[in-house]
């Protein structure tokens, strides 16, 4: 089985048959591998390769400079990620990559920074406000590529149109810069180890280097080849959990760059309101497959992820 492309531009298609068609398309590859190419999602070439620069110039930068906004000093996981400070797969060895992490910024005297402090709150952000504003520009946009994704789950899935995207008033989308330098020659060949994503959906937007591979069913690794302007979309195991494991969120790695190689990519993970009540949706429980898991609140779910240092596991 291979990584199969999804047309967004058909998720909303004036025609019914077109649209239908893709909705099915997405629903199948939701189910059967969990992965798929975007492509035509309205997010423009530019904005792609201006963030590519500004990626490159954030990371480029002194050492102090990027310490100088490290994510060990946000409560709410927010900020610069240095080389071997996370470890996606508990039996491999650290990550080979430095990280930047951003998402919405609530004030500090906001009630919610008040009741989930390690979940809302400010961002860290880059002293250059170039960068910043097109990271900015880029959250919005891949934003909107999410909700179109998620209405037509929650249409393929038989739910109300805005099932999903109604619980993204106070969401917790971050968007990560990953940069994933040259390294030197180690039998530790992780760039990220295997794992799976922990949110609803993750949009992925990667150079022209390659390495990551995603595991399918049969067991093996597909190498998930970059293609020109798409977005790798993964589901996340809340989607899984959410869909009665009928969606599933499925084990992805990253190879170790090469020794002379930079590579960058762009992982949203799009992640509603703390307090969304998860609960099976509907159309995923019959009688002879009822609801498997409690129910519990997304950023409950999140935190206990975050909090199990090494709890990205491998599933597949
Ligand atoms: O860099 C990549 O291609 C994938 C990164 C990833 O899977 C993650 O950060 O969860
Ligand atoms: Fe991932």
């Amino acid at each position: 089985m291979s990584i199969p492309l999804i047309d967004l531009s058909k998720l909303t298609h004036s025609s019914d048959a077109i649209r239908q068609n893709e909705i099915q398309a997405l629903d199948t590859a939701c189910r059967e591998i969990g992965f798929f190419y975007l492509v035509n999602t309205g997010i423009s070439a530019e904005l792609m390769s201006a963030l590519m620069r500004e990626a490159k110039r954030f990371f480029n930068q002194p050492q102090a400079v990027k310490n100088a906004i490290d994510i060990k000093n946000s409560i709410n996981h927010r900020g610069y990620g240095n080389i071997g400070e996370e470890q996606l797969d508990e039996v491999g060895h650290a990550d080979w990559k430095e990280t930047f992490d951003m998402a919405l910024d609530f004030p500090r005297d906001h009630p919610l920074v008040a009741k989930y402090p390690n979940t809302y709150g400010p961002n860290q952000i880059p002293s250059d406000p170039k960068t910043l504003e097109v990271l900015q520009d880029y959250y919005v946009e891949a934003f909107q590529v999410a909700q179109t994704l998620l209405t037509a789950m929650a249409q393929a899935l038989k739910l109300e149109d805005d099932f999903f995207t109604r619980c993204f008033q106070n969401h917790v989308t971050v968007l990560r810069m990953i940069h994933y330098p040259p390294r030197p020659v180690s039998e530790h060949d992780n760039g990220a180890g295997a794992h799976t994503d922990y949110g609803c959906v993750t949009l992925l937007l990667q150079d022209q280097v390659g390495g990551l591979q995603v595991k399918n069913r049969q067991g093996e690794w597909l190498d998930a080849t970059p293609i020109d302007n798409a977005i790798v979309v993964n589901i996340g195991d809340l989607m899984q959990r959410w869909t009665n494991d009928e969606y599933v969120s499925t084990a992805h790695r990253v190879r170790a760059s090469l020794p002379d190689v930079h590579r960058y990519s762009f992982p949203f993970f799009v992640e509603p309101d703390y307090e969304t009540n998860v609960e099976c949706v509907p159309s995923c429980a019959t009688e002879t497959t009822p609801a498997k898991y409690e129910a519990i609140l997304s950023g409950d779910w999140i935190q206990s992820r975050f909090d199990a240092t090494y709890a990205y596991r491998e599933k597949v």
